[in-house]
């Protein structure tokens, strides 16, 4: 792992972004088309904001989400909500979203095909994580039901998660295919998650899911 500090979360969400930037032109220049993988949740809309007006060719990147609360985007709890109002507008605007959601009752009932939207954009060309204070990262929670399938080398792409923790049903991307990633980044702030991250290094994935993609990302972290 390697941890990158910076002066305030102003910088890191301005650096951060810049970084996933550079890293996504890099693979346009030499693939032709990227994929980047992002989290939900209250820590990442400023990255967003930097990303959406960034003069890459959006066109050519895919962007999904590292997992999805089971509700429609009429929910304030909807990450896709997330990922339409603070990053896909302005240059953005033009990237392709590979649906986590579809309308069903559960996520169970959408898992295969969701998965198959997914499928040719693997591996992932930048993934960036969050990192919740009890060291879920995606929707792998500390005590989840599905948690060992998901961490498992041969899971599926996508699985289903309920946890205490998670209030809604989940879905969300398993260990290898965040592992997989070729370049995988970690953002976190404050001390709390400082600490639990320092925590989660004495764990093992089962009991911190963060764990499970530490061994080659950077954290990033500010105060
Ligand atoms: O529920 C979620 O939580 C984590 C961490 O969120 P934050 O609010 O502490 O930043 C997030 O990474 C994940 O994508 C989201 O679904």
């Amino acid at each position: 792992m390697k941890f990158e500090p910076y002066p305030d979360r102003e910088f890191l969400m301005l650096g951060l972004a810049n970084v996933i930037a550079g890293q996504l032109a890099d693979f346009l220049r030499r693939e032709g088309r990227a994929s980047l993988s992002v989290p939900g949740g209250t820590t990442p809309g400023p990255i967003f904001d930097t990303l959406s007006g960034v003069d890459i060719d959006w066109s050519k990147v895919a962007v999904f989400l590292n997992d999805e609360r089971w509700v429609g985007e009429d929910s304030p709890r909807s990450n896709t909500r997330l990922l339409r109002e603070r990053l896909l507008r302005g240059k953005a605007a033009a990237a392709q979203l590979i649906p986590l959601y579809a309308e069903a009752a559960n996520p169970e009932e959408r898992l295969e095909d969701l998965a198959e939207g997914l499928r040719p954009h693997l591996p992932i060309s930048v993934l960036l994580l969050g990192m919740g204070a009890d060291m879920h990262t995606a929707s792998l929670f500390p005590g989840a039901d599905r948690l060992t399938d998901a961490l498992a080398a041969d899971a599926p792409i996508l699985l289903p998660m309920r946890a205490e923790a998670a209030g809604e049903p989940r879905i969300t991307l398993t260990a290898p295919v965040l592992k997989g990633a070729m370049n995988i980044h970690i953002l976190i702030t404050g001390q709390e998650k400082r600490d639990a991250l320092e925590r989660a290094l004495t764990l093992s994935p089962e009991e911190a899911p963060v764990r499970a993609v530490l061994d080659n990302a950077t954290v990033h972290w500010a105060e």
